[in-house]
């Protein structure tokens, strides 16, 4: 199923405002980059993908993705939800429930326009392809938390989109099954390059997973560069952390009272 690059650029700078807060940013990707975002408790990420979704409305700026004008406050421009060809991975996978694993990733490729034969065999060999033959059956509460993430991987990538929004992909994974999905994700975006916009809190994902990270703080970008430019010259308190969880020492930027 290697296919030729469908995906697109991502060029998005945009304001949301809320009493109390206000995200103002710019990021891009390249057609088929991963980019990461990270940043503290309550900085604007899931706001982020919220706005690119289109399940935010923006306040201010514009979201382009390759030659479609996705939101343009200035035009009102707000292309739904269902029209972007944006497909999110979120923290709980949030598979269908009442479908099997089949059925989940096959409902996928039929939004696309596919017949419901050819969705279906589709469907069959994405399970073959992540190993998951046996599960094909399963219904979502039959699954492990590592397998339902595994299929809503590759349900988000059936339907074959233009961006993929990732919100905390590992999060409640153990050690082994986190690095088996980190794994996974990157052996399915270099056969389907996607444009992906990564949220995590754990460096580990930025440095495996994506080319460039954007520092998000107190709804601005305080930080963006190459994963390893970011970390290895850290600009603020919180990637002085980041970098530290990484094994990196970052002493020398720090002067050190006792
Ligand atoms: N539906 C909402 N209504 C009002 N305020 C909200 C809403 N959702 C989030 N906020 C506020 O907007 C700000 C940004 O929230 P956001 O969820 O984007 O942060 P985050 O960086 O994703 O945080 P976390 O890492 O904790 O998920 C926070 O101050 C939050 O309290």
């Amino acid at each position: 199923m290697s296919e030729t690059l469908q995906t697109s650029a991502l060029s998005a700078s945009f304001s949301v405002h809320r009493p109390g807060f206000s995200l103002d940013i710019t990021i891009d990707a390249l057609p088929g980059e991963t980019i990461a975002i990270m940043g503290p408790s309550g900085a604007g990420k899931t706001t982020v993908l919220g706005a690119l979704s289109g399940l935010i409305p923006i306040d201010a700026g514009r979201i382009q993705l390759g030659d479609r004008v996705l939101a343009d406050r200035e035009r009102e421009v707000h292309v739904a939800p269902s029209k972007r060809r944006v497909s999110s991975l979120g923290q709980e996978g949030d598979l269908f429930p009442h479908m099997t694993a089949l059925q989940n990733i096959a409902f996928a490729a039929r939004a696309r326009g596919v017949d419901r034969e050819t969705a279906l065999s589709e469907a069959g060999q994405w399970l073959e392809r992540i190993g998951l033959t046996a599960l094909t059956s399963n219904r979502p509460s039959e699954l492990s938390g590592g397998q339902a993430k595994r299929i809503a991987l590759v349900r988000a990538l059936a339907a074959r989109p233009q961006l993929l929004l990732v919100d905390e992909p590992l999060v409640s994974l153990d050690v082994e099954a986190a690095q088996d999905m980190r794994e996974l994700i990157t052996a399915q975006l270099q056969e389907h390059p996607t444009t992906t916009v990564l949220v995590s809190h754990d460096a580990r994902d930025a440095e495996q997973l994506a080319s460039r990270l954007f520092i998000v703080e107190g709804g601005e970008i305080t930080q963006a560069g190459s994963v390893s430019e970011v970390l290895d010259e850290p600009a603020t308190r919180f990637v002085r952390a980041l970098a530290r969880s990484t094994g990196r020492s970052t002493d020398h930027s720090t002067v050190e009272t006792e």
